[in-house]
């Protein structure tokens, strides 16, 4: 059986590794809303801790419900103008893509910057135990967990552990799901939500009537980053559609 932090059919087994569960609060400020997440990274125009605060507060004034931030700096900025849910993450880079919080001690500085929910990491190619590998983020952080994983055994995995929710943010980057197509994996979104799972819709959401397909698939929430937040990437899905020789 599925087992979950919420309080609900927990066996005395997983209570003794118990991470911390969802505030109601925070079930309600999430059930069925759009999440944007505000990031620019390197060399990017926007990478600018004010200009995240910007993109931020517009994401806020549209109707977002929750935001997703990355780095302590730009979650500890965000968190000082608004009391919505905040998502944070430590991107850096790993062997072939940016991996996403993978040490305890980075759940704990994002926490402590005003993060309400540590995003982590939780695919195979960081960690050969992904319960432990999750619990140790969770208990170093006192927050819940969201588990960005990339396939259904992952998430499946991921939530047994007891996380507060599973994102599909890693589905096509990681090397055994890497694919062709730029779609996001309404599938995946699907086969989770079957199971039971608290499941967040993320990665490469770009038109509203795949954000409705993914609540359609069973969806809790979806994170829209990019097609929001990103003006280099939405001049360029433009500048294709032009008839200029590119
Ligand atoms: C793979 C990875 O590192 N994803 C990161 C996770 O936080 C971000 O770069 C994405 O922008 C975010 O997942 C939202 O996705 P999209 O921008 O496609 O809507």
């Amino acid at each position: 059986m599925l087992s979950n932090s919420d309080g609900f059919d927990l066996s005395l087994e997983s209570q003794e590794q118990i991470l911390p569960g969802m505030t109601e609060q925070m079930l309600k400020a999430l059930a069925g809303s759009l999440i944007v997440s505000c990031q620019a990274s390197g060399n990017h125009p926007m990478r600018n801790t004010d200009a995240i605060v910007r993109m931020a507060s517009s994401a806020l004034l549209g109707g977002a419900s929750a935001l997703r931030i990355n780095s302590p700096p730009d979650v500890r900025a965000v968190r000082a103008i608004t009391d919505v849910p905040i998502i944070g993450l430590d991107k850096e880079p790993g062997r072939m893509r940016n991996v996403i919080t993978v040490r305890p001690d980075q759940a704990a500085v994002l926490a402590a910057a005003g993060a309400n929910i540590v995003a982590v990491d939780a695919t195979s190619e960081v960690t050969d135990d992904i319960q432990g590998h999750l619990r140790q983020a969770g208990i170093a952080a006192g927050v819940p967990i969201m588990a960005d994983v990339s396939t259904l055994e992952e998430g499946l995995m991921a939530w047994d552990s007891g996380v507060g929710l599973v994102g599909t943010t890693l589905s096509g980057y990681t090397p055994y799901t890497l694919r062709g197509d730029l779609r996001p994996d309404i599938e995946l979104v699907a086969a989770l939500s079957s199971r039971g799972v608290r499941v967040i819709a993320e990665g490469r959401y770009v038109t509203p009537a795949e954000v409705r397909g993914a609540f359609d698939a069973g969806a809790f929430a979806v994170v829209v980053g990019g097609a929001i937040t990103d003006p280099v990437a939405i001049t360029r899905r433009f500048v294709a559609a032009t008839t200029r020789q590119q």
